[in-house]
């Protein structure tokens, strides 16, 4: 089944929009996870990482659409970070949960295609399901990219209007008589329009922020046959009333992320005394109950 299709499937069985992002920062671990590491090296870091995000999807399976590991995290503890996020994406998986490898890859389209092999696809040594990329490089940087989506039913998001606030100096740039955000959305919806499974989308997913209502909207309509991953909710301000826009009229049609604010939520302050880090797994769970209740239209 393409990978649109298993996230439309994904998105009905599990009732939920909500795609969690698995960002682990030492610091922020809760005190107990952090106390258990006893050697300040990456290989003890790297095993509380995966420690953490596999109870984290221990906990969401089933109850959300998708996660999303952050690969920088990872990178961060070297060698043995990667082999960390290898574990993670494989146990999401293996429990039933659909992967979005936060990588933001891309190059020209010979190193392209090595960036597609390496992460999409069950036969790839990470298997992932998806993958983000950056359109900067141009249209044929991406085909290698679709042309093993189209191999392998995975699929790609590609950054079109980022929930950072700088992101408008070059996205928002008008160049012919529109912004560049506009002709990369064009550029997602050329690539799916031969492309578009049962579910009415295809394998070119669009990232585009919680932080940007109006252009969500406008984007909506621009690329109808593309997934939008909604980053900059929650942390970063983003709403509910801030992502309505994305979906289509069954409710499909685009996944909301949050990361820091349901992993890390024995820190927030309305979570803090309830559950703080002993319970840090039951926070987990409220935090992700209150999103998914927030996203349901
Ligand atoms: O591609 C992304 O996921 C992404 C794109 C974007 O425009 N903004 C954005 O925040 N992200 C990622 O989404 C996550 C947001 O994390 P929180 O702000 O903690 O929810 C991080 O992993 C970011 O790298």
């Amino acid at each position: 089944m393409s990978f649109a299709d298993r996230l439309a499937e994904a998105v009905q069985t599990s009732g939920s929009v909500t795609c969690v992002g698995l960002d682990p920062r030492k610091s922020q671990l809760p005190a107990t996870l952090r106390d258990s590491v006893s050697t300040d090296s990456p290989d003890a870091w790297a095993a509380a990482y995966t420690q953490f995000c596999t109870e984290i999807i221990d906990v969401v399976a089933g109850r959300v659409a998708c996660v999303k590991p952050q690969a920088a995290f990872f990178e961060q503890l070297g060698p043995a970070g990667m082999v960390s996020l290898g574990q993670v994406i494989s146990y999401a998986r293996k429990v039933g949960l659909l992967v979005i490898t936060d990588g933001k890859r891309n190059d020209i389209g010979s190193t392209a295609t090595a960036y597609a092999d390496a992460y999409l696809g069950t036969d790839s040594p990470w298997g992932s399901d998806s993958l983000t990329v950056s359109p900067y490089l141009g249209r044929d940087s991406l085909e290698p990219f679709v042309e093993v989506c189209d191999a392998r039913d995975a699929g790609i998001f590609v950054l079109v209007k980022t929930s950072n606030p700088g992101g408008g100096l070059l996205q928002d740039r008008v160049c012919d008589g529109k912004t560049i955000y506009a002709s990369v959305a064009e550029l997602v919806s050329e690539l799916n329009s031969t492309r578009i499974g049962k579910s009415g989308y295809g394998p070119v997913g669009a990232v585009v922020g919680a932080t940007y209502p109006e252009q969500l909207a406008e984007l909506r309509s621009a690329m109808p046959g593309a997934w939008i991953l909604i980053p900059g909710f929650g942390a970063q301000g983003g709403s509910a009333d801030d992502v309505k826009a994305g979906f289509d009229g069954s409710g499909l049609g685009a996944v909301v992320n949050s990361s820091r604010h349901i992993i890390f939520a024995h820190s927030r302050p309305e979570y803090k005394d309830k559950f703080g880090d002993v319970k840090w797994l039951d926070a987990v769970s409220a935090a992700t109950d209150e999103m998914n209740a927030q996203l349901r239209f």
